[in-house]
Formats: C-alpha cells, structure tokens, sequence
C-alpha cells in the first residue's frame, strides 16, 4: 500500500517516513496448512502506517492512493460484515491467505476437469488461487460462511473497496487467481463444471462483475469515513489495485538502463525478467503474444503491464524458508547474541560469517558437498506439484554457527537455483531474458542478490528505492490522479535504477555443477516416491 504526492521533496519526505514505519498483522494457523489473516485488522494496520507516513507532508499535496496486497481471499456476509473461514466460527478470521494449502482434493478434482481455462495458470491450477479456496469453503462451511457470503474479494481489491466504497475489481487479481479472462470476461462452463454453479447464477455478483485496469481510477475517490480512517482527504484519487509481486513488477521493469552497461540496453522490455522476493518469490516476465509455458502461471493479458502478456513463475516459500532454515537450527541462539553484540542483522551477521570462514575460495564453494532442494510448501514452478517436499543433503553431526552459516548459504543458493530452472523453462517455451531485475525484503541481501546473478549467469539490477513494490502501487496512484497518461509513462518516471550487481563468471564451472545436482536432487525424490508407491 501506498501514496503519491506531486512534488520530489514531499516523495522524499514519504519514503523516508515510510522506511521507519511498519505495522505488524495478525496471522493464525489453526492447523497445518491453514492460514489465515483479519481483513479489518489489515485494514487497521494500513490506517496506523499511513498516518504515521503521511506526517509532516502536506494533505493537499497527497493527489492519489494505490493499494497491492497478497492475493489472499477475504469473506464478508451480505453487508459486508466479515465471515468466518474456519471450523471455530472465528469471524474475526475471514481471510485464507494466499499460502494456505487446505483445499488439495478441491484443486486436484479441479484440474482433472482439463478445462480450457486451466491453459491460462500454466495448464494446472495451484492450490494457492481461489477457485479451489472458494469450493472448500461450499465444500466444509456451507451454513456458517458459503450461505451467508456477499462478497469474496481478492485482498488488493478489498483495501480499494474499504477505500473508495466501489466494489469493482481490478482485471489484476481476477485475471490471476480467478480465472477470468481479460478478453473473454468470465467462463460460465468452468463454474457449472467445478461445482461452483452459484457463480453463474447471479450473474458474479459475489466475486465481481465490473471490471477495471490497474491505476484506473475509482468512483469519487477516497469517502469521507475512509479518510478519516487513514488520516488523509476525502476525495483524492484512488486506483483499481495490483497483488503485491505485479506492483513489484511495475515498480521496476520498466526503468531507464541507460549508462549501465546492461545487455537489456537497447533491447525490447520484454527481455527482462522482475524477481519479486519476499516470503515467497515471484518471476515476472512479459511478452508481446502469448507464451505458454508448462508450470509458469499465465499467460495473463494486460494484468501487469497494459497491452502486454504476462507470465508468472514462482517459488512458494523464499524469504520464508531462509527463516525457518536459520531458525530451526541448534547454534540460532548464539547467532541472535552475537548479531545483537554487533547491532546488525542476523543476515548481515551470517554474511560476514561465511566472508570469515571461506578463506581463499569464493564464498559460495562453501556448499561444495551441501545441497538443498527447496519446496518445503510444494513446487510452484515450473513442476506445478504441490506434493514435492524440502531435501537436504551433506549433513554432519556439527551444529556449530558454521554449520548454520553453511546450511544458510545452501539455502540461499537452492532459491537461486530454482530460479535459474524457472528462467530455463520460459526460455524453451519462447521467452528471451537476459536481465533481472530484484526487488523485495530479500534483495536486501548481498548474498541473496550475489547468488542469483552467479547462478543464473544475469546481471541483476536493484532499484534506486528499495521498496519497488510499493513504487508500484504509487504508479496506480499517480494514474488515478491523472498525473501520467499511462501506466508506461508513470513506470519510465518513476522506476529508477539504483545498482548493478553482474555474475562471477569465472564461478560459472561450480555453480553449473551445483544447478546438476539440483535437478538430481528432484529426480532422486520422485524415486523414492516410486519406490514407495509400488505394490
Ligand atoms: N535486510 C534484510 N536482509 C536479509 N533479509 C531480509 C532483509 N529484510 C527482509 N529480509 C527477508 O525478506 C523476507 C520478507 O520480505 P518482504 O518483502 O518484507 O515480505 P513480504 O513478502 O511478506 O512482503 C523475510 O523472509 C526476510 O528474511
Ligand atoms: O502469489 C503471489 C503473487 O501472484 C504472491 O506469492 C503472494 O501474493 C504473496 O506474496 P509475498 O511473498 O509478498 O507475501
């Protein structure tokens, strides 16, 4: 979520705010693989933030609002009270975030539907989008929730409608996770053939029958009560929303190169790829004309880029498995101490660890006998297979700090790795990359950033402002407010290239044989699963 305002010092004076403030939002997981979150506590949250932010900055100034958020699936009754998505009953808990895995069997009989819409989410539909979300809830809480909701929102176009009281959704998130289709609109036979009639019953009423790009704006702006809430003026601009990795994209993709030495120089958009990192990573890449690509989401038309096919890689846990990884370790304690002791960041600690402990050899030839295989919550892509679990091998009986600064660096470079099959993928379904371009709390890290450029063999560019995601939402904003004419022309202004960061190649031979062992790693894992299963 965030805000524009016309002038470069009253921005300045923004991000500045901003980069002090952060509010925390509630999270429950009442089982394994249940997620789930509080719309109004979400709301809350945005409302603390932007008062804080906005302090100091003159109101006046303030001339457009744009909101990303996670494509989680809020749930509110009829009059837009929040209903509950658990067996508890719990109404305060109306949101299934967007990692929750519970509806499995919903999405498997989805998929073996084959329907045509299935081609357009990379030929499978994951677990994480919200048609299966929406059939679990028919499915486990008809009475409690299913008979008595009036509406389901995608979060992003849940924050634009607490903001503006226009329930239209953005062509973003219903493009996305929802299956409709930008040139087409929705798919009657997909609902009826899913078990989720009721859609087509009352003509989308529930889930949205008007339509809006991003950044085109909304109603009569920011209502009354809603600018109280903020602490902002009624009546400014606010624009149809973006899920969080596509404000990512935009935030970043369409920067001016020039001076950088960069091979995408000169070279159409589409050549570059935006990685939004974060809890999980998402690999935007665009096209002219549709690319289909076995496991990548999409192609999806004009849902991150106008006029422009967009497909989307993933991986469904990143900076979430780096936590867990470092966490979960025996010497965690120790490394909290000693990073504390230094005033840094656990990460920061753990980089100059591995500086310490690599002595004349690159960092990364550390994990020369380490490897890890990263789905621990499924593969997003590109195997589309949400059964695939985390595989870890080298193991010793050593549970010292190196031993976690190795086991971190691992990690690391299994994110980046998968990266790299991703990229592939797209490559040999007709994509043509040569840059990426990093955004999210993980290119906060050197390490992280380092990794990818050397294994993917890419130069990486990290933006002038290091939250690109919410330069994205500004875009929106400053669209809605009519300050740009296109959503091109606000991103050629207002995405600005900070640093480069090229690859190792003289690393290129090791990390090579690391990517061999990473697709070993996976083919061993299906093996086993076959030795398993067989009678
Ligand atoms: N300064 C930093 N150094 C290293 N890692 C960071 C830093 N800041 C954030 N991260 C990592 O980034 C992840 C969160 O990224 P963020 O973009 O804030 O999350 P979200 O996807 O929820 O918006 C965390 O898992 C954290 O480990
Ligand atoms: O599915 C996604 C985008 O299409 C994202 O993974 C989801 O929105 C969550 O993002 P984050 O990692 O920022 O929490």
């Amino acid at each position: 979520m965030s805000d524009w305002a016309s002038t470069v010092e009253e921005r300045q004076c923004l991000v500045e705010n901003r980069n002090q403030r952060d509010h925390p939002i509630e999270k429950w997981e009442p089982q394994f693989n249940h997620h789930e979150q509080s719309s109004e506590d979400i709301w809350a949250a945005c409302c603390v933030v932007t008062k804080k932010v906005v302090q100091g900055i003159d109101l006046n100034q303030i001339r457009g609002l744009g909101f990303d958020a996670t494509c989680s699936l809020v749930v509110l009754d009829k009059q837009f009270h929040p209903l509950p998505v658990n067996h508890e009953g719990d109404s305060c808990r109306n949101v299934i975030m967007w990692l929750d895995h519970r509806a499995v069997s919903q999405v498997n009989r989805i998929n073996e539907t084959k329907h045509s819409v299935l081609q357009y989410v990379g030929g499978v539909m994951s677990v994480e989008m919200q048609a299966p979300k929406l059939l679990w809830l028919k499915e486990n809480l008809r009475e409690t929730c299913w008979d008595k909701a009036g509406h389901f929102f995608d979060l992003p176009d849940f924050l634009s409608w607490k903001a503006t009281g226009v329930t239209a959704r953005s062509l973003c998130s219903l493009v996305c996770k929802w299956t409709y289709s930008a040139e087409k609109g929705w798919d009657d036979s997909f609902w009826k053939m899913v078990g989720l009639e009721d859609f087509v019953a009352d003509n989308y009423s529930k889930i949205g029958n008007q339509v809006l790009p991003p950044g085109a704006s909304l109603g009569n702006g920011l209502t009354p009560e809603a600018a109280r809430d903020l602490g902002l003026l009624p009546g400014i601009a606010v624009a149809a929303s973006l899920i969080d990795a596509h404000a990512g994209g935009l935030g970043v993709i369409g920067a001016d190169v020039r001076g950088h030495g960069l091979v995408c120089e000169g070279q159409p958009v589409t050549s570059r790829l935006a990685v939004i990192c974060g809890t999980s990573s998402c690999h935007m890449g665009i096209s002219k004309d549709p690319i289909f690509v076995p496991g990548v989401w999409g192609p999806y038309f004009s849902a991150m880029v106008p006029g422009f096919w967009l497909n989307e890689g993933g991986q469904s846990v990143t900076g979430k498995l780096i936590d867990h990884m470092v966490q979960g370790h025996a010497a965690f304690p120790e490394l909290q101490a000693k990073a504390t002791a230094r005033c840094q960041s656990i990460y920061a600690y753990l980089n100059s660890h591995l500086d310490l402990i690599k002595k004349a050899q690159p960092v990364g030839f550390l994990t020369v006998d380490l490897h890890v295989w990263p789905d621990f919550h499924g593969n997003r892509s590109p195997l589309a297979d949400l059964t695939l679990k985390g595989m870890v091998t080298g193991l010793t009986l050593s549970q010292d700090l190196d031993d976690l600064a190795i086991l971190y660096l691992a990690t690391v470079q299994a994110i980046a790795l998968g990266t790299r099959f991703i990229i592939e993928a797209m490559e040999a379904a007709g994509h043509s990359i040569s840059t990426l371009f990093l955004c999210g709390g993980l290119s906060k890290n050197p390490l992280f950033v380092q990794m990818h450029a050397d294994i993917t063999g890419m130069p990486v560019v990290l933006s002038q402002e290091v939250e690109s995601v919410l330069v994205g939402a500004a875009i929106l904003g400053a669209c809605a407010s009519g300050d740009f004419a296109s959503v091109q022309e606000a991103m050629a202004k207002m995405s600005k290239v900070g640093k480069v960061v090229f690859p190792r190649q003289q690393d290129k031979k090791y990390y090579d044989k690391k990517y061999q062992v990473f697709l070993k790693l996976v083919e061993h894992q299906m093996e086993y699963l076959a030795i398993m299963n067989d009678d």
